[in-house]
């Protein structure tokens, strides 16, 4: 078992969209990147390639890079999937927490969890979404900013399969899955 954190912060301001989980969210204030600035897949992504030793998401997707510009972070989160899959990991689960003093995030919880389950092709139930304010206190009480903060844990597809080679260089096939 192998586990990861990640941790995101994007400025609020005004003219852009509030995205979080892929959800776009009714709200006087959005988040500026170079990307949709979507914090909470950034912190998800980063806990991932985390737990993989893969670096984080600057180093894959870097922001001086025009290809970046505007694009969902959904596709960059399935791009991801693709990365610790070709590792042999599967995700057992991940959690993760948006720290914003407003919008209230509730009503949009589900759907954020659904479109991460769908994005990283696993179950509903092995990703949690949270949110919290900091009761007004630092940059996210003031509504300067949200951050969030995730962790996940991965296994390995060889975890518990003895590798004894067989005549042809395989080995024995006892992995646990796939
Ligand atoms: N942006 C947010 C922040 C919080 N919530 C929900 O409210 C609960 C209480 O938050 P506190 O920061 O006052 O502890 C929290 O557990 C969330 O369920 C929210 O929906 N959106
Ligand atoms: C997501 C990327 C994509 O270019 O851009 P930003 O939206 O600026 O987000 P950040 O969290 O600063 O991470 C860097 C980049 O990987």
């Amino acid at each position: 078992m192998r586990v990861g954190i990640g941790y995101d912060v994007h400025k609020l301001v005004e003219n852009r969209k509030l995205i979080l989980g892929g959800v776009e969210i009714p709200h006087t204030l959005g988040l500026l990147g170079h990307s949709d600035a979507d914090v909470l897949l950034h912190a998800i992504m980063d806990a991932l390639l985390g737990a993989a030793a893969l670096g984080d998401i600057g180093k894959h997707f870097p922001d001086t890079d025009e290809q970046y510009k505007g694009i969902s972070s959904i596709r960059l989160l399935e791009h991801v999937r693709d990365l610790i899959e070709k590792e042999g990991y599967l995700i057992e689960n991940i959690d993760a927490t948006v720290i914003a003093q407003k919008p209230k995030l509730r009503p949009y919880i589900d759907k954020m969890q659904e479109n991460i389950a769908n994005a990283l092709k696993i179950e509903k139930n092995q990703v949690n979404v949270k949110a919290t304010t900091e009761e007004r206190l630092g940059f996210t009480g003031r509504e300067e900013g949200i951050s969030s903060q995730a962790i996940c844990a991965l296994s390995s597809l060889y975890e518990n399969s003895v590798m004894v080679s067989d005549s042809t260089g395989g080995c024995c096939g006892g992995c646990q899955r796939g």
